[in-house]
């Protein structure tokens, strides 16, 4: 059998079947989720009325050159369904996330939402989190300390960097990429984390996912928490 599809495009495709006329969407942010904004173009075209909120400035941008709608919490107080990519999902629907450095705006999103729905292809299955080293947003301002508080649940945090300056993210803020080796407990870690002043938010997302869509071999896979 040949594929002309890539994984991350079947699973764009399939997630499709969730989105009814009238529906507000989270649209996330990434490469899979490109391909999820692709699709909704050519629906939009064809009739589909929908209106989104994106998770980054990134996807607003395409969305605008996309011609579908966006709208935003000063409008709409919930979403009907948020799509999203991932870096690592675990047995469990936990997630990593953040490898794109817009995990707030992810969080925020997901957290209105009343179906979180995930498009991943078969890389970012893990048995456990940790793979990647965790996405942490921090406040700038001290983020040295921060780092400091941070290395002594185990990890060693790197500033992450764009042509050797800080990467900002879309709410003007740095990311700490903190590699922890496999991450035993992730809702527990998450807290820990989530507590030092400083941390605005992990890439650790728990509890938050309803529905993963993961391609294996042009078949999508659809795993319902
Ligand atoms: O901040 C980035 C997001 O968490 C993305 O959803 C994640 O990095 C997955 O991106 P991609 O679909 O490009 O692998």
């Amino acid at each position: 059998m040949t594929h002309h599809n890539s994984g991350k495009q079947i699973v764009a495709h399939a997630a499709l079947s969730y989105v009814q006329s009238g529906m507000t969407l989270g649209l996330g942010t990434g490469s899979t989720v490109h391909y999820f904004l692709e699709e909704l173009k050519r629906c939009v075209r064809e009739g589909l009325h929908i209106q989104g909120i994106p998770t980054s400035k990134q996807t607003e941008k395409l969305a605008e050159a996309y011609g579908i709608p966006l709208t935003d919490f000063s409008k709409v107080t919930k979403i009907d369904v948020a799509i999203d990519g991932a870096d690592e999902v675990d047995p469990d629907f936990q997630l990593m996330k953040g490898g794109g450095g817009s995990l707030v705006r992810e969080k925020i999103v997901a957290e209105a939402a009343d179906k979180r729905i995930i498009i991943v292809d078969n890389t970012k299955s893990v048995d456990k989190l940790g793979r990647f080293p965790l996405p942490v947003e921090v406040v700038p301002f001290g983020w040295q300390k921060t780092a400091s508080y941070l290395e002594r649940f185990g990890c060693t945090p790197v500033l992450r960097k764009v042509n050797q300056q800080p990467f900002v993210s879309d709410n003007g803020n740095y990311i700490l990429d903190c590699a922890f080796g496999s991450i035993e407990h992730p809702k527990t870690l998450h807290g820990q984390l989530k507590q030092l002043v400083g941390v605005v938010e992990t890439g650790l997302f728990i509890d938050m996912t309803d529905i993963v869509l993961t391609a294996n071999n042009g078949v999508v896979e659809r795993q319902i928490k």
